[in-house]
C-alpha cells in the first residue's frame, strides 16, 4: 500500500504554497517531513489526505487516486494525527480513544467489548491508561496528544500522518513517542510525520524529507539528506554536525553568533 503525491500544486486564495510537490509514504517507513514555518507541511499532509484538494497533481493509494475511494474506506487505511484539536465537549480521553473505532464500527453501533478492550491496552501502551476517565479537555496538551496518537492506532489503519506529534510532549514522552513511532515503522506501519526539530531524525534510521519553496527539495536517509548546507539552506542558520563514535552525526549545534550568515 503506497500512498504518493505527486507534483502537488495549491494556493491560498491565489498565494501559492505548493509548487510541484512530491512524496510518497509506504509501510515499514518512517518519514519526518522538515521544513520552516508556514512551508506548506500541513497543507501537503492535508492534501494526501484527501482533506484538501489540490489545484494541480494526484495523490494516490496504490495507483488509485484517493478522490475515487470511499472516505470510510479511507479511514481504515489511513489515520490523522492533527496539530491542534479542540474537543466541542469534554469527552473522557477513552470516548476520543474510542473514536478511532468508528470507521470500523460505524456510527450507529455502540463499541463492543473488542473495541472496549482494543482501547484499553493502547492507552496503557501509550502510559495514558490513568487518564482514560478524565475530560479530554482538562488534561494537559502533551496529553491530548498521546490521546489522539491512542485515537489513530485505535483505527488500525497502517498508515498513520501525524502533524508535529512530538510538539507540546515533555523530553521523556518525545523520546518514548519516537521510540514507539519506530517501532510501529518497524511493525510494518507507514509513519508520515513533520516535526521542527532536525535532530530527532539523526536519532533512528529515518527517512528525511525538507520542503522548500513548494517543493521536497531533498529526500533520502537523515544522514545524507541532514546536512549542515541543508539546514542552512531550510532555516537560514549556521550549524555544525556533531558526530558519534562510529563517525555517524547525532545532533547539529548552532555555531557562535559571529559565524551566522
Ligand atoms: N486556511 C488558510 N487560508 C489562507 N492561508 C493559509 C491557510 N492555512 C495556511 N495558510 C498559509 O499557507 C502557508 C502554509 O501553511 P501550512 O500550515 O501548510 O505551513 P506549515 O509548514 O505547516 O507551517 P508551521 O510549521 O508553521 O505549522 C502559510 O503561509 C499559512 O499562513
Amino acid at each position: 500500500m503506497i500512498l504518493a503525491a505527486r507534483d502537488i500544486r495549491f494556493a491560498y486564495r491565489g498565494r501559492p504554497v505548493l509548487a510541484g510537490a512530491s512524496l510518497a509514504l509506504a509501510p515499514g517507513e518512517l518519514v519526518c517531513l522538515l521544513g520552516c514555518n508556514g512551508a506548506g507541511k500541513s497543507t501537503l499532509l492535508r492534501i494526501m489526505l484527501g482533506l484538501q484538494r489540490p489545484a494541480q497533481g494526484v495523490v494516490t493509494l496504490d495507483g488509485q487516486p484517493l478522490a475515487a475511494r470511499d472516505r470510510r474506506q479511507l479511514a481504515q487505511l489511513i489515520a490523522y494525527v492533527p496539530q491542534v484539536h479542540v474537543a466541542p465537549f469534554p469527552y473522557t480521553v477513552q470516548q476520543v480513544a474510542l473514536m478511532g473505532r468508528l470507521p470500523a464500527t460505524g456510527i450507529l453501533k455502540a463499541p463492543g467489548a473488542g473495541d472496549l478492550a482494543c482501547v484499553r491496552r493502547l492507552l496503557e501502551h501509550m502510559g495514558i491508561a490513568h487518564l482514560a476517565g478524565r475530560a479530554y479537555t482538562e488534561v494537559s496538551g502533551g496529553e491530548r496528544q498521546l490521546a489522539l496518537i491512542v485515537r489513530a492506532l485505535a483505527q488500525e489503519a497502517r498508515l498513520l500522518v501525524m502533524d508535529e506529534p512530538l510538539a507540546g510532549l515533555d523530553y521523556g514522552n518525545q523520546v518514548r513517542l519516537l521510540d514507539r513511532l519506530e517501532g510501529l515503522a518497524a511493525e510494518g506501519y507507514g509513519v508520515l510525520m513533520t516535526t521542527h526539530d532536525p535532530n530527532q531524525p539523526l536519532s533512528g534510521c529515518q527517512r528525511v524529507a525538507l520542503l522548500s519553496e513548494g517543493r521536497i527539495a531533498a529526500d533520502g536517509p537523515a544522514g545524507e539528506v541532514l546536512t549542515p548546507d541543508a539546514i542552512h539552506h531550510l532555516y537560514g542558520v549556521r550549524v555544525a554536525l556533531m558526530r558519534g563514535a562510529d563517525g555517524r552525526g547525532i545532533a547539529f549545534r548552532p555555531l557562535a553568533r559571529e559565524c551566522r550568515p
